[in-house]
């Protein structure tokens, strides 16, 4: 069984939406819900996990102990750092690190500890790929954004890294799809707090964008 980590309830929506799942294939469990569809002759189990590290974490570890998960494909979506790209891109980052576990005054963000390389090799290569930074609070602020890109961080969110990590430590595959559903702003500080009300609107607008794209475009080949 390969297991699906959704982390939001907009995300999740967009999948029960996605899959036309009904009322009664719903279960729930301690970190959120969970529905069975069988594609390409393979069981998935698509979960939610809650937002932030700790929920993903628990969520994914309940999950591979409970269906014995031989990979994790986590989907959903991420805030652009690389400017090169725009929102609705995907991708399957080949790294994912987590950047908020050093003291960054006095050591690097990133300590190689804390790093988790994804051998994507047997999946072909059209696709975008690159380096998933992960931390437990959102990328909003424009001096967080501007860190970021300085430590050659392509996307970001706030799950994968840690996912992917626990992954290794249960030595199950880990594969992560996400598509940017927003950038940061350069906020002043008059209009800060309208310029993250922006932000999540357009998260939440292009969220199910993403989720129809990732699961049309990109999962079967990953299954
Ligand atoms: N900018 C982002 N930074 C990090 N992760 C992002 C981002 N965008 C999307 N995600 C991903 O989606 C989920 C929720 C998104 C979220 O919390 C969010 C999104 C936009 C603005 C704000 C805000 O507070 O202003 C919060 C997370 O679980 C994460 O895995």
């Amino acid at each position: 069984m390969i297991g699906i980590s959704i982390a939001t309830k907009w995300e999740y929506e967009a999948s029960l939406e996605y899959f036309s799942i009904k009322d009664n294939e719903r279960f729930g469990y301690p970190y959120g819900e969970y529905f069975i569809r069988t594609i390409d002759d393979t069981e998935l189990v698509f979960y939610s996990t809650g937002v932030r590290k700790i929920n993903g974490v628990g969520g994914n570890q309940y999950m591979i102990s409970k269906f014995n998960l031989t990979k994790v494909i986590v989907a959903g979506t991420c805030a652009g750092i690389d400017d090169k790209f725009s929102n609705l891109d995907i991708f399957v980052p080949d790294k994912a690190v987590q950047y908020d576990c050093t003291v960054k005054e006095i050591e690097p963000l990133i300590k190689q500890s804390f790093i988790v390389d994804i051998d994507l090799s047997k999946y072909g290569n059209d696709f975008y790929t690159g380096t998933i930074g992960t931390a437990d609070k959102a990328v909003v602020m424009w001096k967080d954004y501007l860190e970021l890109i300085e430590n050659k961080i392509t996307i970001a969110d706030t799950e994968a890294g840690a996912i992917a990590y626990i992954c290794k430590k249960n030595d199950v595959e880990c594969i992560i799809i996400k598509g940017i559903s927003d950038f940061p702003t350069e906020e002043s500080n008059s209009d800060k707090f309208e310029s993250n009300i922006e932000q999540i609107n357009i998260y939440l607008e292009n969220t199910p964008k993403v989720m129809n794209k990732i699961f049309g475009e990109y999962l079967k080949r990953f299954i």
